[in-house]
């Protein structure tokens, strides 16, 4: 168990680190190809990223409300939208992405602000979303739902509003970040709150780490996320002043990571989308075939066979083989249940290879079993079911592999269908009559239905 913890912080780590290579590599790469950056490159990366943070909020939202038990969704859903909120705060400050005339007006200490409080709602709701994640199992109140999204709710409200009043949008509070004339950071920025950003993140990231062990690929997008706002604060941190290349660089970094969360999501649903598939499926056969045979079941078979005989006619007749092993109690009575189970697979399983696809082979009964030959005349349905017995009593213990504790032998009616008002009960019925004359006059032989 350690071990494969270990794996995965392993390879979580390699991940990071290679993919932050990456887009380090080719930022640089861009960065040597362009001398100076657009003043508008920031805010339309925040308008991506805003949508961004919308996406993964419907995201978390929509998963949430599919079973309405995963909390830790809604915090993350909240941290999003509480982002996406704040960035619209971020763009307001950047006037140039909507009105020309301002092109060189730009607010970086609200920016700063706006991204203050944007990373301290997201790295709290990071830690709430992972502590949620590890009560998720015990049963929880719809008090206590009620209780984490109001506060949620609350928390976030708080944090808009405070960017806000903190922001020139308010002439209550102020917060001086970035000096607006020369673009250079402020002291309270680089010495304490640059510093303290930091942190909250790395306690984040820890403590995801540790409660969520990088599980799954949901988890390993929730801790690399961490790991870039790391980075980003640790880009801003080393840069000089605002609007330095740093600035943007931290900012395309958030943006691509986020867009590649957002691919990793969509994997998230890929493979949940494909699991319940793979579950519909399985209960789908199980509902349909019969669990110790894997032959289709009684009810399967009716419907089938009703089915096809609404399209009977003498050009395309429906044959149906009734078989019913012979002396079956002795082999219970003598080998005992389990070996009797074991014939019955066998048999089935010659059965089910005796047959086309498009024919049904079921179990109706205890040692009964029916065949449905579609297209079938009644010379080859009896042809069909002669070949079956004989292949049947050409095994014995050696060359079953132990499947047969001595040989088997099977007895076989057979009715053909040619008219459409033919019911499924009937030509079981009819199918069953012969198989029993079949028993009568010896077992071990095949009787056409006349
Ligand atoms: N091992 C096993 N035995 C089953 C199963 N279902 C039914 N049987 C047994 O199948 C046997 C059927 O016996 P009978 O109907 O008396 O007939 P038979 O011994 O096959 O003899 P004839 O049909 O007259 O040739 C019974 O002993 C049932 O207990 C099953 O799922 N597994």
């Amino acid at each position: 168990m350690s071990r494969y913890i270990k794996n995965n912080y392993v390879q979580f780590w390699l991940g990071c680190i290679i993919v932050i290579g990456i887009l380090h590599f080719l930022f640089t790469g861009l960065e040597d190809k362009v001398t100076s950056f657009s003043p508008l490159l920031f805010p339309m990366l925040t308008i991506f990223l805003l949508v961004f943070h919308l996406f993964i909020a419907c995201f978390m939202v929509m998963k949430y409300w599919c079973d309405r038990q995963r909390l830790y969704l809604l915090a993350f859903a909240f941290a999003y939208v509480g982002s996406a909120m704040l960035m619209v705060g971020t763009l307001s400050s950047y006037p140039a992405w909507l009105d020309l005339h301002q092109f060189n007006v730009v607010n970086y200490n609200d920016a700063m602000i706006f991204f203050t409080f944007r990373h301290l709602l997201m790295a709290v709701m990071f830690i709430a979303s992972a502590l949620l994640y590890f009560i998720r199992n015990r049963p929880l109140t719809r008090t206590f739902h009620i209780c984490v999204i109001v506060g949620a709710a609350i928390y976030t409200a708080v944090i808009v509003i405070l960017a806000w009043l903190y922001s020139s949008f308010s002439p209550l509070l102020s917060l001086d970040l970035v000096d607006n004339e020369t673009r250079q950071y402020m002291l309270l920025w680089k010495e304490a709150i640059s510093v303290a950003l930091l942190l909250v993140w790395i306690v984040s990231l820890a403590t995801l780490m540790i409660i969520t062990r990088v599980r799954n690929m949901f988890w390993v997008g929730g801790n690399f996320i961490c790991v870039c706002y790391i980075v980003t604060l640790a880009m801003l941190f080393l840069g000089g002043h605002a609007e330095d290349i740093t600035w943007y660089r931290a900012r395309l970094f958030e943006t691509v990571a986020t867009l590649l969360i957002i691919f990793v999501l969509l994997y998230d649903v890929f493979n949940l989308y494909r699991n319940s598939h793979l579950k519909y499926q399985q209960s789908y056969q199980n509902s349909i075939r019969d669990p110790l045979t894997r032959l289709y079941n009684r009810s399967y078979f009716y419907d089938a066979l009703n089915q096809s005989l609404r399209t009977v006619s003498e050009t395309h007749p429906v044959s149906v083989i009734v078989s019913d092993l012979d002396r079956f109690k002795r082999i219970n009575d003598n080998y005992g249940h389990l070996q009797g189970d074991k014939v019955l697979q066998f048999v089935s399983q010659l059965l089910m290879d005796s047959v086309r696809p498009q024919d049904i082979a079921a179990r109706i009964g205890g040692e009964e079993f029916v065949l449905m030959l579609t297209h079938t005349s009644s010379d080859a349905a009896r042809q069909v079911a002669e070949r079956i017995r004989v292949k049947l009593s050409s095994f014995d213990r050696a060359n079953s592999d132990g499947q047969l504790p001595e040989p088997v032998t099977i007895s076989m009616g057979v009715f053909t269908a040619i008219s459409p008002e033919t019911s499924a009960e009937a030509c079981v019925e009819c199918a069953d009559k012969a198989m029993y004359e079949a028993k009568e006059t010896g077992r071990n032989r095949v009787v056409v239905f006349q």
